[in-house]
């Protein structure tokens, strides 16, 4: 056979990524037929790659009177491609790419790859080195494709692929800001230098950090690899990612997913250790990472003491926790106070409870080393929670934090909620210097005033903002300018347009209880909203719950328009119990005027856009799976 020439042409940045693989020619076949037959099943990224033509470089290969391209024929064939056409006029070949080696599965292909090694004398280990593939099952999310045991079901979950991409739109978004301070800092900094020859190095510096990949992220729990591989391929400007895990079984397959995926050890480095070990090596050193991910089966509370010390100034820390049967109260709140030290509470806010408490666990940890966080966006998600806040080194700040903390009093029987701050914040008339004092209080009476019941007392938890409102306005706009990029961008979308929305005031109410509490029929979202803010009251939804109401307006206030509500749809009070606290509720009459006409505000913009702002459970036995090889532990059940 003449001698072919085969175009081969990659973006450069996936070309750097990818490592384009040095084997044999023939392998460089079978990888780019895999490629070719990738980007014919995935139209979508063709477009948008081929939009990009300008951006890449082409790689020539020349084959060698091998045959190779005979084989290659076959594999193509196999996959209705059109290949004598791109063969016979290897000009028009506009593209080819690699997203990674070895894509496509099925068994004719794998025959067809396995004919090509052995016509060329070659083994299968010759086109995909060390993975005998036929014992894994590959499942693709986002950029990474990953090898999973046939034997072994756990490693994947796909309930986390929301979590997986919503941290890498939190990453983006974040890395995006945290270069643009860093390189601000840096000007800053150049327009002071006196002399031409700090000019001179730190404009060098500076174009260092504009020109090449600058944050680094450790994944401390890792298992397969497949959320490292997701941030290695997803993310630009990534330097590193060390890709954690204490289990040797999880390091192997660390290392054949990075492999397969043909990312280098550069941009992904595999670690096995204990994640605390990992993290405290940090201390003292300038080797920090940028972003410290905590994702475990369970509680992340063992690993905060190391993260809040591993993460660089400014950087991020993304804690999930899915112990939220825990968190939120609906077992054992003396084991929540264990771990998180504080108590939570079930009644009617028990998920934004869940949030606070992380929060202040975190602040708790990190002010030891005096260092305070902030919170970027907070997340309750089906059966766990996710949150990212950035950290920051400030003995100034710290002393907010008491400020920042309050336990809540929840009323045991209408749940009306209350916030007592556990410290205080005057400022000095004679200097205008803070004072910080400890909070006074109670400031809830022995029994509530509206129904005679006692208090529940829930925290300390964190009761200042839980989400950053610009940062949650850039995530969700490169969520809308990524969809394609992201499987669940529908639900991210809902879900950070309910948390743009939110109001910063603590804790929220439910048409559940409150109609629930006086018995009367369900009171439309609509009309509660209007008379809250004709009322002059702020209201929102939370994302927490589908019929939550988050609002500044007092409890009072709050019977108040639910006994306005039950004065035109009465309540038959015979079957309600003497002791009841609707009885108690609705005794008295109402000290406001209460108006119900529609408020133009009463009706959330997200909710008109049609989102999927409350995600269903998708399919049955929905939730967090088992640590391979054991039971579900009774923390971790669907919640
Ligand atoms: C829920 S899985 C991680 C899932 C992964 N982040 C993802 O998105 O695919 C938790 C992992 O933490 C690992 N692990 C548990 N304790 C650890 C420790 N002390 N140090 C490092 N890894 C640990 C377990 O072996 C397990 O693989
Ligand atoms: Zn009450």
């Amino acid at each position: 056979m003449e001698p072919l020439t085969m175009f081969i042409v990659v973006r450069k940045d996936l070309a750097k990524k990818l490592q384009w693989p040095t084997g044999s020619v023939m392998t460089q076949a079978c990888h780019a037929a895999t490629a070719i037959l990738h980007m014919t099943r995935e139209e979508e990224n063709t477009k948008e790659y081929l939009a990009d033509l300008d951006n890449m470089h082409k790689v020539v290969l020349e084959t060698k009177n091998e045959g190779s391209l005979e084989k290659l024929e076959l594999v193509l064939q196999t996959h209705n491609v059109p290949f004598k056409k791109w063969v016979e006029q290897p000009e028009n070949i506009p593209t080819a790419i690699a997203t990674a080696p070895l894509r496509s599965r099925s068994p004719e292909v794998l025959e067809a790859f396995k004919k090509c090694c052995s016509l060329n004398k070659r083994t299968m280990s010759s086109v995909t080195p060390d993975i005998d593939i036929t014992q894994y099952n590959t499942v693709t999310e986002g950029k990474a494709t990953i090898l999973f045991p046939k034997h072994n079901e756990v490693f994947y979950n796909p309930v986390q692929q929301f979590n997986r991409d919503m941290s890498i739109a939190a990453i983006r978004t974040w890395s995006e800001i945290f270069n643009q301070e860093k390189a601000e800092r840096m000007e800053k900094k150049l327009a002071r230098a006196k002399d031409e020859e700090s000019k001179e190095a730190i404009q060098k510096a500076l174009d260092k950090h504009n020109n090449s990949d600058n944050f680094t992220v450790l994944e401390a729990l890792a298992a397969s690899g497949l959320r490292s591989v997701r941030y290695a391929k997803e993310i630009p400007k990534l330097k590193q990612v060390t890709c954690n895990d204490i289990e040797l079984d999880a390091l192997e397959s660390i290392r054949r997913n990075l492999k397969y995926n043909g990312l280098s050890e550069d941009l992904m480095k595999p670690n096995h250790g204990d994640a605390m070990r990992v993290m405290y090596d940090t201390v003292g050193t300038d080797n920090k990472f940028d972003v410290v991910d905590l994702d475990p089966y369970g509680s992340a509370a063992p690993f905060v003491d190391g993260a809040v010390q591993a993460v660089s100034e400014g950087g991020l820390l993304c804690v999930t926790c899915t112990d939220l049967a825990i968190l939120a109260g609906s077992m054992h709140p003396e084991t929540c106070f264990g771990k998180y030290g504080g108590m939570p509470l079930k009644g009617m806010f028990p998920h934004e409870m869940a949030l606070r408490l992380v929060l202040q666990m975190l602040q708790t940890s990190a002010g030891r080393y005096k260092r305070h966080i902030v919170p970027l966006v907070s997340c309750s998600i089906d059966f766990y929670l996710r949150v990212f806040v950035r950290v920051y080194t400030s003995p100034q700040q710290v002393k907010k934090s008491a400020s920042k903390m309050g336990v809540v009093y929840e009323c045991s029987g209408c749940h009306a909620y209350s916030v007592q701050h556990l410290g205080k914040i005057t400022i000095k008339e004679s200097n205008g210097a803070e004072r910080h004092t400890p909070g006074t209080g109670p400031n809830v009476n022995k029994l509530c005033d509206n129904c005679n019941n006692i208090h529940h007392i829930g925290g300390p938890a964190w009761v200042d903002k839980i989400h950053d409102d610009d940062f949650v306005a850039k995530m969700l706009q490169h969520v809308k300018d990524n969809e394609s990029s992201y499987g669940t961008a529908q639900r991210m979308k809902g879900m950070l347009s309910v948390i743009k929305e939110e109001i910063h005031t603590p804790f929220y109410w439910t048409l559940a209880r409150l109609c629930g509490t006086v018995h009367c029929n369900s009171i439309p979202v609509v009309d509660l909203f209007s008379a809250i803010l004709n009322a002059g009251y702020k209201v929102s939804s939370s994302h927490c719950g589908k019929q939550s109401v988050k609002t500044d307006a007092p409890s009072q206030v709050m019977w108040d328009i639910m006994r306005a509500w039950v004065k035109k749809n009465p309540v038959v009070m015979n079957n309600i119990a003497e002791n009841s606290p609707a009885r108690a509720i609705l005794a008295k009459e109402p000290t406001i005027e209460v108006d119900f006409t529609r408020h133009p505000n009463a009706t959330a913009e997200s909710k008109s856009e049609h989102l999927v702002r409350y995600q269903v459970n998708p399919t049955a036995n929905w939730g967090p799976k088992a640590r391979a090889g054991q039971k579900r532990k009774t923390d971790e059940q669907v919640f």
